[in-house]
């Protein structure tokens, strides 16, 4: 079996995040999630959500559904690197993404959410797809969408081809020859403690020269930029007129007039290059002339994260096998 669903940017002036349409239950309900292989748990917007949490998104209704089962005494509570959180009870029900579908998937409904997801009107909820170790539902933890699905996929892989301000796609089962150039480069995954966390070989900013050093990071579609080690940041910025680390915006910031240089990232010998466009992520508030970067420090998370900035500049393989790996190619 295969499934391919495509990944729309919840905002089209900046992509904030991407999601992706799925449905639950039986008849079909149809809500947009947010898929994040940075974190494990299958949660949405719900009937037994507070209707003053709710602004506008779709929610999953079980009691509409009749293949949808209570998982008695299950809870669940998340709370991810920004700080937002959200958590409920839990049921199972037929769940299907682009034509694949697994039954009996755990599917989180929320009882509380943060206010930064009450906002985002547009994301009824987040699929998990890093690795099912880091599900937060007890006492039993709750495998993933991409878990139950792989014994039956013609290849234990999904692939993300995340774009810039227009929609891509997420693959499941199968790796399309149509959506990259040249050849997949794998390096290894470390599953512990259940991100897709990789090394890339090294930087360079513009055209400069490559500083090959280790980086370790995860591969996160869920984060919108990148968070990589100061030491990079201010040899990034340094080439950026007017830049500044702004402790009022909460990170690095530059006039949206300025020229950006590119950023490459190596993975083993391979290169892939961010675009200054991708790097002038957004301007910090509405029709500002300031604008924040797409690339920042991850001083203050403990672990660096190659969000959303970084992957639509590749064509990325999840490769869910044991041991997994991650593949990038450029397109
Ligand atoms: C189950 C928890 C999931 C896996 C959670 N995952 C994450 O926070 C990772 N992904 C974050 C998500 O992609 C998030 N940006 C989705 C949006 C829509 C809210 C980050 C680290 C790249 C996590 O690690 N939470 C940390 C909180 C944290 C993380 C990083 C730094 C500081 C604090 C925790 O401790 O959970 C117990």
């Amino acid at each position: 079996a295969t499934g391919s669903a495509a990944a729309v940017p919840v905002d089209e002036r900046f992509d904030i995040a991407y999601i992706t349409p799925v449905t639950i239950g039986t008849p079909p309900q149809t809500l947009q999630l947010d898929f994040d292989t940075g974190s494990s748990d299958l949660w949405v917007f719900s009937s037994h959500t507070p209707p003053s949490q709710i602004r506008g998104q779709e929610v999953y209704a079980p009691n509409k559904s009749s293949t949808a089962k209570l998982l008695d005494g299950q809870t669940w509570s998340i709370t991810y690197g920004d700080g937002s959180a959200s958590r409920g009870n839990v049921y199972t029900d037929n769940f299907a993404v682009g034509g694949l579908t697994v039954e009996g998937q755990a599917v989180e409904c929320a009882q509380q959410v943060s206010s930064s997801f009450t906002s985002e009107e547009h994301m009824d909820g987040l699929l998990g797809l890093g690795f099912s170790t880091l599900n937060t539902v007890s006492p039993k933890g709750q495998l993933t969408f991409f878990d139950n699905a792989k014994s039956k996929l013609d290849s234990p892989v999904f692939t993300a081809d995340l774009k810039y301000r227009e929609a891509g796609t997420y693959d499941f089962g199968f790796i399309d020859k149509a959506k990259y150039t040249g050849e997949i480069v794998y390096v290894p995954v470390e599953m512990d403690p259940g991100y897709w966390t990789f090394t890339s070989s090294g930087y360079a900013v513009g055209s400069g020269n490559f500083n090959a050093a280790p980086i370790s990071g995860i591969a996160d579609t869920g984060t919108s930029l990148v968070y990589l080690p100061n030491s990079i940041l201010t040899a990034y910025y340094r080439q950026v007129q007017g830049a500044t680390n702004s402790a009022n915006y909460g990170g690095y910031v530059f006039p949206c007039s300025a020229t950006l240089p590119a950023f490459t990232f190596g993975i083993g010998e391979a290169r892939f290059t961010i675009p200054p466009a991708y790097i002038s992520y957004a301007p910090v508030t509405e029709g500002s002339a300031t604008c924040f970067g797409g690339l920042q420090s991850s001083r203050g998370i403990g672990v660096n994260i190659w969000g959303d900035v970084a992957l639509k500049a590749a064509f990325v393989v999840y490769n869910g096998e044991n041991p997994p790996k991650i593949g990038w190619a450029n397109k």
